[in-house]
């Protein structure tokens, strides 16, 4: 059984001027608890696509499925972490972990002290109480990852979550998110500019192409890095030599973007 499967995904932009068409039939399917990226030059649809894989835009044609049903009615299955980590300045760590459960009026005490034991094993545990200014951008970004896992969401959307993040942390979060969803089952979908990170963190990459936005290849990454750890993939001569593959690929869609 497919978990997420997009069929036939078309999208356009209309405005005044005309039209764009963004996407061009795009159609994959991901299986439960697999990791993918999306991957490709500025302009290719990435964006639109986990848009309208959130549900948040509404596609031109095609459907997508979550678990065989139509994607409208699992939107509440759906957990985001994004470049930026929208934590709310005047809440304690504690309490923005818990915002989203106690929007919906489902925080029980249960969750609340699964959230305290998340922020723990995370290592936040010195800061529940702190507010968000007084954290760096990593651990803030870790806060961010308990708020989106709190709610046991079946599908994670990652938007370039680690973009603005030194290399040191990033590499570390890199780390612990991959650890934290391989143990949680998780299925997930990864935004990023960043061929090494889409190589250490994913068991496939999709490589769209712009103009208009559709997969260009699929690149299945080795077994011998998907049980690696993402800092320990990096050092595998297997992820040198995919690297190279898609850099090569991504660098002759970069030039033939360049050149319309
Ligand atoms: N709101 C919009 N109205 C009109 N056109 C849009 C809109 N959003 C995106 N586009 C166009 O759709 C295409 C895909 O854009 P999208 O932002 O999804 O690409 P992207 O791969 O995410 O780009 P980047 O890597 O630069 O963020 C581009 O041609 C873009 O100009």
């Amino acid at each position: 059984m497919s978990f997420l499967s997009l069929n036939h995904i078309e999208h356009y932009y209309f405005s005044k001027q005309g039209y764009t068409k963004a996407l061009e039939d795009i159609s994959f399917s991901v299986p439960e608890g697999s990791f993918i990226s999306l991957l490709g030059p500025s302009g290719c649809g990435k964006t639109t696509l986990l848009s309208i894989i959130a549900g948040i835009l509404q596609s031109t044609r095609g459907e997508i499925t979550l678990q065989e049903k139509p994607l409208s009615a699992s939107k509440s299955d759906i957990g985001y972490m994004l470049q930026q980590d929208y934590l709310f300045p005047w809440k304690t760590i504690l309490d923005n972990v818990t915002v989203g459960p106690k929007v919906q009026k489902t925080e029980t005490r249960a969750l609340k002290e699964k959230a305290i034991q998340m922020l723990e094993d995370i290592g936040l545990s010195k800061v529940i109480d702190s507010y968000p200014q007084s954290l760096s951008g990593g651990m803030r970004q870790r806060a961010a990852l308990v708020r989106t896992l709190i709610t046991d969401p079946k599908l994670l959307l990652l938007d370039e979550p680690f973009s603005a993040l030194d290399f040191q942390t990033k590499l570390k979060l890199e780390d612990l998110v991959s650890s934290l969803l391989k143990d949680f089952n998780k299925t997930s979908v990864l935004v990023t500019h960043d061929i090494g990170e889409a190589i250490a963190m994913s068991d496939k990459i999709y490589l769209m192409k712009a103009n208009p936005g559709k997969i260009h290849q699929v690149f299945e990454v080795p077994i011998e890095i998907r049980n690696l750890s993402p800092f320990q993939a990096r050092k595998h001569i297997k992820y040198q030599q995919l690297f190279d593959r898609v850099w090569e690929e991504l660098n002759a869609l970069e030039s033939q973007t360049a050149i319309r």
